[in-house]
């Protein structure tokens, strides 16, 4: 066996060789290296993530490069990275899909996750840290933690996920470590800890040059300076007389406080320091053994410094992943539900399989990959799983290990590892995997949550035979990104893509055109808007009697439908809406359906799906403008079957019609998507800015800020962060950047189209801003009117 595996491996590294000749050089004795089996203890399943062009694309090539994965480093502006492989990546140099690599680093191996930083790709965010156990932060050292930051980091706290930072982009004037260290501290609610201190030095001219940094633990200067390719580091120990004196006294002072916040928050270091007395003489280990165990229970996060396009600071920080960062063991056991109950899923590979499905991949020549997280158990080559979403079996094909765009053949994927499996043709993104013999068939992993989409397009094939081709590339998206939407009008006929955003949407278009070959034409980029009821409470009973096909059709369901409280608001599940089936009294026994000419009966769980699906579907469409129907709890509290010709189609087509008529005697009304919006003003322009924003575009002010200061932070916890200025011989500081005003608003998406080249425009160039969808809020009754005109007019 383990010589079939072998050869299978020789003849997959010829033809990633062959087809890596022109781009970045993969090492081919890389293969060997990784295939290596790492104990759970050796593993780590981490994510990079942080606000757009912060540098997560380029440390992530360093990483590669250094642990033997590339033998030249693959660079985003000449387009030739490994993770950045999809044709628009290189293109645009930005990051869109989240690419997995699995490397090995100081005996570890490392499985890791680069997202995307653009806020249109949130869900590819959302979906890694769902599946990673712990995740480096990077910040660009000059813009500070931006608002994308700020977003990711909620997103890795709702799932409790363990941090190290990293302060990239240090060579670049203006560069502040020191501020970015405090801004971590006000703005993300942290407790960073300074693990090592930037170092500079003076060229001929007389500008400060970022050479390395003081490592605070070993108190040693790791100098980069003479090797531009950054694999040879030069330690040199700080003593009181070399290299220089301040240096010496800054890093017995970071060290000094590194070991005092840590004794705050960890007792078995606070009885080493009173047994010590010294933070100096507090051992490495014991500051290291600290340090993890603070970033593993999340009180603290270790920060490190570098300029990763320079070479500069990324073998430390692939130290402190391994160091710092969670074994799949640290974490606590995923929660599932199984009978409705809560269950936890322990980690052992002796038990029974649990797999969780966090993203699809249409492949052009091997079909769907979908990429899993397993939890428990094994999976081996060739096994048949059970899909508890879908209900369905599916046969593996084949396992394969992903190196970004590559991917190797592997005979398993045991627990507390990230793989892909070929061959399931139902699996979809959120979906759980088990053992075909297992019990627990309904046994689900928490699942993802979607992002509502806020734009769509209508697409038309150009022709009658570009239709099919039209439907199969959707369908192949579809099943890729669950934060994209297809729906059919079924007034004008029409296929709309509803998405996360412009640049969302503008990428589907072009994979469409340039990977899908299809020919179609988009209509105007619009907003998609969401409709609900204005009622406290709505009661409806839906009788469905029809004849299909010669066979009678009849059932009846009664529903209830209030606006989602606030309680509510934590659970959506589809288009945000909560749908609730209390159908326990149900006597199922009674309960015979008609399924390709033979009868069979419908089990509880069965009934309660296909009251789901027909729920589901009608609320695609509200009764104004066809838009999906949000913030609603439908709850069905009751079911008439009769007999035989309560089939399956009469339940569900039945939930629909109730639903759907319900919606027309709630008082419907239209909402729009307000943005949550951040806008970054020099001083000067800052009334300019505040007056657009209040007039036409209808913006709520929710505060005013100035970066480098903020009030909602805990001012009792005290945290070193250096001074920015260098450390070279003189203290001569690096360029001064002025504080910016930051305005904190709601906005209504409609008016902010074009809004970055108008704030162009008021400020000089000098204002930026960020937004993402906060909540969609009703309009008013002028507003609605001018929607529906237009609307109406025709897409
Ligand atoms: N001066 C300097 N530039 C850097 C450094 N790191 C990255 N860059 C540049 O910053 C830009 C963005 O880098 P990326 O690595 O693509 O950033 P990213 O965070 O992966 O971007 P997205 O994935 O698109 O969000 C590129 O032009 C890089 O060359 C650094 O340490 N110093």
């Amino acid at each position: 066996m383990k010589k079939v595996f072998h050869n299978v491996r020789s003849v997959y590294i010829k033809h990633t060789l062959l087809k890596f000749r022109s781009r970045t050089i993969i090492n081919q004795r890389f293969y060997a290296t990784t295939i290596k089996e790492y104990s759970i203890p050796k593993t780590r399943n981490i994510g990079i993530i942080a606000h757009i062009d912060a540098g997560k694309t380029t440390t992530t090539e360093r990483m590669l490069h250094y642990s033997g994965f590339t033998r030249r480093i693959g660079d985003v502006d000449h387009g030739d990275t490994v993770m950045d492989y999809m044709k628009q990546e290189r293109e645009r140099g930005i990051t869109i899909t989240s690419a997995a690599i699995t490397f090995g680093w100081k005996n570890h191996r490392i499985n890791l996750i680069d997202t995307p930083g653009h806020v249109d790709f949130t869900i590819e965010v959302e979906r890694s840290i769902r599946v990673l156990d712990g995740a480096v932060t990077i910040l660009d050292g000059v813009s500070g933690v931006e608002a994308q930051t700020q977003t990711v980091w909620a997103q890795a706290d709702k799932y409790g996920i363990p941090r190290i930072a990293y302060v990239n982009k240090m060579d670049r004037i203006g560069a502040g470590f020191g501020r970015t260290v405090k801004e971590m501290r006000y703005k993300l609610g942290t407790r960073p800890l300074v693990c090592q201190l930037p170092v500079m030095k003076k060229d001929s001219i007389g500008n400060n040059i970022f050479f390395g940094v003081v490592d605070l633990l070993d108190m040693q200067v790791l100098d980069w300076n003479n090797d531009p390719n950054g694999s040879i580091i030069n330690k040199i120990s700080l003593t009181e007389q070399y290299p220089i004196s301040e240096l010496f006294e800054e890093a017995v002072k970071g060290r000094s406080h590194l070991v005092e916040a840590l004794s705050e928050i960890d007792d078995q270091l606070l009885e080493i320091l009173l047994a010590n007395e010294d933070p100096m003489k507090v051992s490495v280990d014991d500051i290291r053994e600290a340090l993890r165990r603070v970033t593993l229970n999340g009180k603290a996060v270790p920060v490190f410094c570098g300029a990763s396009y320079k070479n500069i600071g990324v073998q430390p920080l692939m130290d402190a992943v391994v160091d710092f960062l969670p074994s799949p063991l640290d974490r606590s056991p995923p929660l599932a539900t199984l009978s409705d109950k809560i269950i936890e899923i322990p980690l052992k590979e002796k038990e029974k399989l649990c797999a969780f499905a966090f993203k699809v991949i249409h492949d052009h020549k091997r079909g769907p990959m979908v990429f899993i997280r397993v939890y428990s158990g094994k999976i081996d080559n060739r096994m048949t799983l059970f899909n508890t979403s879908s209900r369905k079996r599916e046969r593996v094909n084949k396992l394969l290990q992903m190196y970004a765009n590559d991917v190797e053949e592997i005979p398993s994927i045991t627990a507390g590892n990230i793989g892909v499996i070929v061959g399931l043709k139902e699996t979809r993104t959120g979906d759980t995997l088990i053992q075909v013999n297992d019990s627990r068939q309904d046994l689900k992993l928490q699942s993802i949550d979607i992002p509502s989409p806020v734009f769509f397009y209508a697409v038309e094939p150009t022709s009658t035979s570009d239709e099919k081709p039209l439907e199969e590339a959707l369908k192949n998206m579809l099943r890729e990104d669950p934060s994209l939407h297809v729906h059919v009008d079924s007034d004008s006929g029409q296929t709309l893509i509803s998405g996360m955003g412009e640049l969302h949407l503008e990428i589907i278009k072009d994979r469409l055109l340039t990977e899908f070959k299809v020919n179609a034409e988009m209509g105007k980029m619009r907003i998609s808007y969401r409709e609900t009821i204005t009622v406290e409470q709505l009661e409806h009973t839906c009788l469905y009697d029809r004849e299909l096909m010669g066979k009678k059709q009849k059932a009846q369901v009664s529903l209830t439908i209030t606006p989602l409280s606030e309680n509510d608001k934590g659970v959506p599940e589809e288009v945000g809406n909560r749908i609730e089936i209390q159908i326990d009294d149900l006597n199922s026994e009674q309960v015979e359906t008609n399924n390709e000419n033979s009868f069979m009966k419908l089990n509880k769980e069965e009934i309660r799906d296909t009251l789901r699906s027909g729920i589901l579907s009608a609320l695609y469409r509200g009764p104004i403008l066809g838009f999906p129907i949000t913030g609603l709890h439908i709850k069905v509290h009751s079911l008439e079957l009769f007999g035989s010709e309560s089939t399956k189609m009469a339940i569900g087509a039945c939930a629909s019609q109730a639903l759907g008529e319900a919606m027309k005697n709630g008082d419907p009304a239209l909402l729009e998507p307000l943005m949550d919006v951040e806008v970054e003003v020099p001083e000067e322009h800052l009334g300019d800015v505040l007056a657009d924003l209040t007039g036409t575009r209808r913006g709520n002010i929710l505060g005013l800020e100035t970066s480098g200061q903020s009030i909602d932070y805990d001012h009792s916890i005290e945290i070193y962060a250096p001074p920015d200025s260098t450390y070279t011989s003189s203290d001569e500081k690096q360029g001064v950047v002025k504080p910016k005003r930051i305005i904190k608003a709601h906005v209504p998406l409609s008016t902010l189209l074009g809004y970055s080249s108008s704030l162009r425009s008021l400020t000089g160039g000098t204002g930026s801003f960020n937004m993402r969808i906060h909540s969609f809020g009703i309009m008013s009754e002028d507003r609605a009117k001018s929607v529906i005109n237009e609307i109406r007019g025709g897409y």
